[in-house]
Parts: structure tokens; sequence; C-alpha cells
């Protein structure tokens, strides 16, 4: 695949840039969306913003760019505050809905008019336009569009300044399969230039074969973050034999440490599936089954956020030691006011 290349820039290190989230607040009246969240970035990595519906992302990524005001703390890109930044188009690019393109002008002029504001050439649309995979739609009125293409078309139009940094919020809704797969490759090789990347799922599912990193909220607040490596924990393998407890002592002289898990299964600690079926031959102790232990990440990830769906109003939880100051209780949102976007009109933000 080819790919938008990057070009030099004239702010922080070149190639890569870094977003820094540092005790960042926004409270909405007494409603608290985003709580002393902190979390940072990696140029090169893609990181994935999870949460379920309600739990601040959104918020996050407007107050990111600039589009809603902290009540405190700061969310930085490259070290600045987005309004502080000389070329903005040249150093992130966003595609935060999906659908506000005007229905009646194609995806090609649409882009054009982004592009002419940026001082950059058409050449570079139709550029776009092809490595998004939609340069027979270009012509199409965008209001014809299916979900997937706008998804394309809002990634196009991220892409154009060739920015260092792209923050992306539910990228994967809409897309077909080969679509999520494409787009998986696709911010890989983004990522493989230097790109910092973020993007937004409430599904960890969605892009646990995508993110290299993961920053977890619920509520408003950070649950968890670090690498996938560090989410799946330490590897571990899963065996079934006729004698557990001799395989058990066998592995504990390998200084292998082994203990009984559910079925009857023993559940060893190391990843090394090798060693484990040469250590049970020596002891003599058939193997009836020998695979790796793969951490269940829906259950995990509904661990960690378990009934905090703000959206669903009444009947949610929050997560048991982490009640919200200002009264973030759940069902909060129907009393929440509502602050209007100056800029759209749409309700979420209010600058
Ligand atoms: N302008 C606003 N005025 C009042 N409340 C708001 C405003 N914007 C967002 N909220 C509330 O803040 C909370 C967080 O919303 P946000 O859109 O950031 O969540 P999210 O994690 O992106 O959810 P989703 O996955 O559903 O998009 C929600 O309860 C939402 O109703």
């Amino acid at each position: 695949m080819t790919a938008a290349t990057t070009t030099t820039s004239t702010q922080g290190t070149p190639g890569g840039a870094h977003i820094e989230i540092r005790d960042l607040t926004k409270s909405f009246g007494s409603f608290t969306a985003v709580d002393n969240l902190s979390f940072e970035v990696q140029p090169g990595r893609i990181t994935g913003f999870l949460g379920p519906n309600g739990a601040g992302k959104t918020t996050t990524l407007r107050m990111l760019l600039g589009l809603v005001h902290p009540t405190s703390g700061t969310a930085r890109i490259d070290g600045r505050d987005y309004r502080d930044l000389d070329r903005p188009l040249s150093v992130v690019g966003s595609a935060l809905e999906a659908t506000n393109f005007h229905p009646g002008r194609s995806g090609r002029d649409h882009l054009r008019v982004i592009a002419a504001a940026g001082g950059l050439p058409d050449s570079r649309v139709d550029e776009l336009l092809e490595l998004t995979g939609i340069p027979a739609a270009a012509r199409k009125r965008a209001g014809e569009y299916s979900m997937g293409m706008r998804q394309r078309l809002g990634l196009a139009a991220a892409l154009l300044g060739d920015p260092r940094v792209l923050i992306l919020d539910e990228p994967a809704n809409g897309l077909d399969p080969e679509g999520i797969r494409w787009l998986r490759g696709f911010l890989r090789h983004l990522a493989g230039e230097g790109k910092t990347i973020l993007v937004s799922s409430h599904l960890l599912q969605e892009v646990e074969q995508t993110v290299d990193d993961v920053v977890i909220i619920a509520n408003g607040r950070l649950v968890r973050s670090g690498t996938m490596a560090e989410l799946h924990g330490a590897p571990t393998t899963i065996v079934r034999t006729s004698d557990n407890d001799r395989l058990v002592g066998a592995l504990r002289v390998a200084d292998v440490m082994a203990a009984p898990g559910a079925d009857g299964e023993l559940v060893v600690e190391t990843g090394d599936k090798r060693l484990v079926g040469d250590v049970a031959l020596q002891a003599g102790v058939p193997v009836w089954e020998l695979r790796d232990r793969r951490t269940d990440l829906e259950a995990l990830f509904f661990q960690l956020t378990e009934g905090t769906n703000r959206n669903l109003g009444d009947g949610a939880t929050s997560l048991p030691g982490a009640t919200q100051p200002g009264a973030t209780q759940p069902g909060a949102t129907a009393d929440a006011p509502t602050e209007t976007d100056a800029i759209s009109g749409r309700e979420g933000a209010n600058e």
C-alpha cells in the first residue's frame, strides 16, 4: 500500500509529536464529563482510547482539538495547545464525526474546500482519494455516501495536510470487515511513518488487533493504560493431563509454577509450550491438551468499565471506589446543563 508521505514540520521534533493530557477536567454545570484525566500518546504508535458510551472520549478529543475549553488541566500536542500551533493542518488531522459533510457537495469538492483553506493543491485531494480507496466515489454527492465511505472521506480530510498526529473518533464505525482490515493496514502504515495516532472506540475487541497501546476510561476517569501486551498480561499455558500433581511437581523442578484452573486444567506460568511438553514427556505424563491461555479482552473491558455507561441514565452504576466528586452520579446526564457549540451549533462543545 502506498500512503501519504511525511513532510518535515517546522514544529517540535521532526517526524514525531507527543500528545499529552495532564489533569484534564471538563464539567458541564455540576456534571463532570472528564475527571482529572492524564495520559500520553507516543509517536509511531497507535493508541486506542477506549470507554463505554458517555465515558468522556469525545469531550477529551474535542478539548485536544481546541473545540472545548477545559475546566482545568491541559491537553497538548507537541507541547502546545491546539490554538497555539502555527500550521495546525500539518501538525494534527482529525475525524471526529463521519456525518458532517454537506450532503449536496461531492467528496472531491469537500476535500478541495479544506485544501484551499489550508493552501494545499488539488493534486493532494486526488492523492488522498486514491489512498483512502474512494476515487470512484469522488464525484458523487456526499449525501449519497454509505457510512463506510463517509469514514474514508473523513480520513482523507484528516490527512490532507500530512499531519504528524492523527485523531480519529470511532473510525471503524460503519466499516464492513474488509473495510476494518483495510483501516488496520492503513493506520499501521501511517504509524510506521512515525505518525502519532489516537483512535477512540467503545469496544476493546474492535481495536485489539489494531492498537499498540490502550487508554481506558470510565466515568471520565482513567481506569487503565499501557501496552496491549501489558493488558494481555504475562503469557500462560493451559495444559490437560491425566496426572496434574505429577506434572506440577515436574514443572516445579524445572522452575515453572503451575496451579489448577477450571475443569481440571492446569494453568502454567509460561508461554513456552515446548518446555511444558518436554517436561511432561520426561515425567511420563500424557498430555491431552496444550494451548496458550488468551486473555478474554471483552470480559476484562467489561470488568474495568462495568455499569459506567452514563448515556443509559438511571440504572448504571459507578465503578467501585470511583465515585465522582462534583455530583457525577449515574443518571446525572439527564440533569446536566447542555452547552452548545458556537461554531457548529451542535451540542457537545462550548466554544
Ligand atoms: N455540551 C455538553 N453539555 C452537557 N453534557 C455533555 C456535553 N457534551 C457531552 N456531555 C456529556 O458528557 C458525557 C461524556 O460524553 P462524550 O460524548 O465525551 O462521551 P463518549 O465517551 O465520547 O461517548 P460515546 O461513545 O457515546 O460517543 C456524556 O454523559 C454526555 O452526555
